[in-house]
């Protein structure tokens, strides 16, 4: 519904939500617990007894935005995808993480870790929806709160992710009439609602062209300092003018059989 006096389409209208406040499934405020947001520990990922990534070990402290580097096939997504329990089946993991000095029981059923780490996946996944549905999709399924509070961490979320002006007046409009640019920080915008530990990019500007990879690089930034983000990219300048500090992957040692041997 409109807004008569402004023609602006608002939060408080557009919301359909429970009613009812139920507790809400909050993480650990970053600052409060511990420094080191996510602690992994000879990350390695195997397919039968092959090993196709690791051993890879690094930390994030809080608020920091580090940069994922290696060759191509090095492993860097898969990596991101094992962090949030997200690996292609027939791989498997071994090896040790910690979110906020907890360590993570994988295939457990922890349910906290959706919203605690989040991926956001190269290509921006937008649904038939609008605007305001994708925006709210993670609170919607992944954490029980109030409509006042859907509201705040929404419109909050699209602000931190630099899409607020652009779509605060058609949030009820199809998300699908976005531009790539758009969608992308559509899509970090679905994943800060959730207000996680950490957040997972997965080469987010890849798929865009100059302009728009100069606007989710914004948004992006401006993160910097308040989230704790783990970044992918291909771009050493890119990682340069993102990220506080680099973690590599590299390709693992293996002995190569000849395609006569195959
Ligand atoms: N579903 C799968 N089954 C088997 N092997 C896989 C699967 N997914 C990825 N791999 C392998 O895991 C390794 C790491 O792949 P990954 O896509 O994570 O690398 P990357 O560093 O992100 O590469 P790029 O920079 O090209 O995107 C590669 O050897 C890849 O072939």
């Amino acid at each position: 519904m409109d807004d008569v006096t402004t023609g602006v389409t608002t939060l408080d209208d557009t919301i359909d939500t429970v009613d009812s406040v139920d507790t809400v499934d909050s993480v650990d405020s970053v600052d409060s617990v511990d420094k080191t947001v996510i602690a992994v520990r000879d990350l390695q990922i195997l397919s039968g007894t092959k090993r196709l990534v690791g051993p890879v070990t690094f930390e994030l402290s809080a608020g920091s935005t580090t940069g994922l580097c290696g060759p191509s096939g090095a492993g860097k997504s898969t990596v991101l995808r094992a962090l949030v329990d997200l690996l292609p089946h027939g791989l498997r993991r071994q090896g040790e993480v910690e979110v906020l000095g907890r360590p993570v029981r994988y295939g457990k059923g922890d349910s906290g870790l959706r919203s605690t780490v989040v991926l956001v996946p190269q290509t921006p996944v937008v649904f038939g929806g609008s605007i305001l549905d994708n925006a709210l999709f993670g609170l919607r399924h992944l954490v029980r709160a109030s409509r006042t509070e859907m509201h705040d961490r929404v419109e909050q979320a699209l602000r931190e992710a630099g899409l607020w002006s652009e779509v605060s007046h058609r949030l009820d409009t199809p998300a699908q009439t976005l531009s790539n640019g758009q969608r992308q920080r559509l899509c970090l915008a679905r994943a800060l609602a959730l207000e996680p530990a950490a957040l997972l990019l997965d080469e987010p500007t890849s798929a865009l062209d100059e302009r728009s990879r100069d606007t989710v690089e914004e948004s992006v930034a401006a993160l910097r300092g308040n989230r704790t983000v783990l970044l992918v990219s291909h771009d050493p300048a890119q990682v340069e003018r993102l990220c506080d500090r680099t973690i590599r992957v590299d390709l693992p040692t293996a002995t190569e059989p000849s395609l006569a041997a195959v």
